[in-house]
């Protein structure tokens, strides 16, 4: 195995895990630390954990037991998966984790890269953007559970981290990083790197100078220049499509997700609201919503919560974990019926949503197949091979997201 990668949530490892395939390495991923003894038969083993919204003590010990496992895997390389929009608190995880990975590996310095230019993440001067908009004045500063109110990566870590921060000048050469690192490693037994990230052509650069690393961190934006750089196979992907019956199921409110609901309701697609009031007061229930999906059944229908930021915010009223654990429980509760049901193809969006229905699936393991989008994959379970998983992360893909993944699953 080449590269072992713990992302901090399911949409995040199946999101780098699909870049990783794109780049040629064959990839599988696991929900945690599987409990089987031989290592992966693939160049690239991601463990999803859900260290994001974990207590810190958790995540910390999760994610070094996930680079264990992954060390006695025989990893070469290490890859510590967060989101490109850097998605923490001031009391995050990333930081927390970043360092103890850090020392567990024995290495000096590694960098943070959240970019990912593909799907409009870019980091200029050390500071994040979202399609050309600081972090904290684009969608993300009402994320219901991680709202970001800041863009300078350097002010984002340090509150999180025991190491410090630094960027590097946009226009520094090789040798003058080398220089600027000598002198970090001088003054400090362990640091982070910042470098910017503003076009996908930068990847080759970056690759060039920190692709060697034992250790990465950051969002996907680096796996697939990273594969291209190892891969030893043209191939990897490629799975056919099954005609099974779908459902889609959205618990994510970003702006992304709310349009592709649109959109996908527009072009006459069948849709049903989870209304969170409903279900707290016990007027809606799982079995009131199955009775209408199965009244669907053989057409895909597209259940989902998702509302605006105003709304999200009165509901949260109510208590902003317990809504949250409702929804992802009603929705967990759906994705099972279905496929107890045999509907073979699940489409979920949003990252917690997502690793809701992942954790009540079960499923071990997924191989990697080809992209609707980038970012994310068709997977398939290792123990169910008739079944088509799309986990989106909440921001990611075009409008036309569901009805692509309704006509490539
Ligand atoms: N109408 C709503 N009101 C409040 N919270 C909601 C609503 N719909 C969904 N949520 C919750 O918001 C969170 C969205 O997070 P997530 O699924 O990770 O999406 P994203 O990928 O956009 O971050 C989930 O915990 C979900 O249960
Ligand atoms: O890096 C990314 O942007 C994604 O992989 C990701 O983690 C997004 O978070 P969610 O929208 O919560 O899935």
């Amino acid at each position: 195995m080449r590269f072992g990668v713990i992302a901090d949530d399911f949409t995040g490892g199946s999101d780098i895990a699909s870049f990783f395939v794109k780049g040629g390495l064959s990839t599988v991923l696991y929900t945690g630390v599987p409990d089987i003894g031989e290592a992966p038969n693939a160049e690239v083993c991601v463990i999803a954990l859900k260290t994001r919204t974990q207590n810190r003590k958790d995540a910390v010990s999760n994610s070094l037991e996930a680079i264990r496992w992954l060390k006695e895997q025989g990893a070469k390389q290490f890859y510590i998966k967060y989101c490109s929009t850097f998605d923490s608190t001031p009391e995050g995880n990333i930081g927390p984790i970043c360092d103890a990975v850090m020392e567990e590996l024995d290495v000096p310095y590694t960098i943070l890269c959240p970019g990912l230019p593909v799907n409009g993440r870019t980091v200029r001067n050390g500071c994040l953007y979202v399609n050309g908009v600081p972090l904290h004045q684009s969608p993300m500063k009402n994320h219901p559970l991680t709202p970001m109110r800041n863009s300078d990566l350097v002010r984002l870590m340090d509150p999180q981290s025991s190491f410090p921060s630094m960027k590097i000048p946009a226009d520094a050469n090789e040798e003058e990083v080398n220089e600027q690192l000598a002198k970090l490693q001088r003054e400090h037994t362990r640091f982070y790197l910042i470098p910017d990230y503003e076009k996908e052509e930068d990847a080759e650069k970056l690759v060039q100078m920190f692709g060697e690393l034992k250790l990465l961190t950051g969002g996907s934006g680096l796996a697939y220049p990273l594969a291209k750089m190892y891969k030893h196979h043209a191939e990897a992907g490629g799975f056919e499509p099954s005609h099974s019956p779908a459902i889609l199921l959205a618990g994510s409110c970003s702006e992304a997700t709310r349009n592709q609901i649109k959109e996908f309701e527009q072009s006459g697609g069948k849709t049903y609201f989870m209304d969170p009031l409903k279900l707290i007061s016990g007027e809606e229930t799982v079995e009131r919503m199955w009775d209408v999906i199965s009244q669907h059944k053989g057409e895909s229908i597209l259940v989902y919560s998702s509302d605006a930021p105003e709304k999200v915010r009165d509901i949260q009223q109510q208590g902003k974990e317990e809504v949250a654990e409702r929804l992802e429980k009603a929705t967990a509760d759906l994705a099972e019926r279905a496929v107890q049901a045999e509907f073979h193809r699940i489409i979920v969006a949003g990252g917690e949503t997502s690793g809701a229905v992942a954790k009540r699936l079960g499923y071990k393991g997924y191989h990697i197949g080809d992209s609707i989008s980038p970012g994310v994959p068709i997977m398939i379970p290792i123990e169910d091979q008739r079944i088509r998983m799309v986990f989106k992360s909440g921001n990611f893909g075009k409008p036309d997201f569901f009805l692509q993944a309704l006509s490539l699953t």
